[in-house]
C-alpha cells in the first residue's frame, strides 16, 4: 500500500512519528515535506499529495496541520479526493466506513502523537461498508458549479 504524506509546520514533528510508524510496518511513504518548523502555507503541501490521490498515484493520502481544517479544505477541491478530518478513532473509523474517505486530515494542536498513530492504524485497516453509503458518495461530486 503506498501513501503520500504532507504537512504545513504545525505538522512536522507529528508527521515524521508517522512515516517512522508506517515504514516499520512496510508501507511505502511519499513525504512531500514540510519538513522543518519554519512557518509555511499548507496549500503547498497539500496540493502534491491531493494530486497523487486524485490520479491514483498513491492509495490514499495523509495531511497535518494545526486544526486540519485547512488542508482538508484544500484537498478536497480535488474532484476525486475525499478527505476527512480525523480526531478520535472513531470519527476515523467512520471516515472510511461511510465516507470512503482517502485522505485522512489531523489536527496535530488538538491531538497527542500516540492518538495520532492509532488513528493512522484505523484508517488504513478499515474498509468501506458500500451499499447505502456508496449511494452518498457517488453523490457527493458537485455539478459543474
Ligand atoms: O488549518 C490550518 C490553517 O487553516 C492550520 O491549523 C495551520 O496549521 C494554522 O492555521 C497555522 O497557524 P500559525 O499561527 O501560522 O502557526
Amino acid at each position: 500500500m503506498t501513501i503520500s504524506i504532507g504537512n504545513d509546520h504545525a505538522g512536522t514533528d507529528y508527521k515524521f512519528a508517522v512515516i517512522k510508524h508506517l515504514e516499520a510496518k512496510g508501507y511505502t511513504v511519499t513525504n512531500y515535506g514540510t519538513d522543518a518548523n519554519d512557518s509555511v502555507d499548507y496549500p503547498d503541501f497539500v496540493h502534491p499529495v491531493a494530486l497523487d490521490v486524485n490520479n491514483k498515484t498513491v492509495d490514499y493520502g495523509i495531511l497535518i496541520c494545526g486544526s486540519a481544517n485547512g488542508v482538508a479544505i484544500t484537498a478536497n477541491k480535488y474532484q476525486h479526493v475525499r478527505a476527512g478530518i480525523c480526531w478520535i478513532n472513531e470519527i476515523t473509523a467512520l471516515t472510511r466506513q461511510h465516507n470512503d474517505a482517502n485522505v485522512m486530515c489531523i489536527p496535530a494542536r488538538y491531538t497527542a502523537i500516540q492518538q495520532v498513530l492509532t488513528m493512522v492504524d484505523t484508517f488504513l485497516d478499515t474498509k468501506f461498508e458500500g451499499g447505502r453509503h456508496q449511494n452518498r458518495v457517488d453523490k457527493i461530486p458537485a455539478s459543474s458549479c
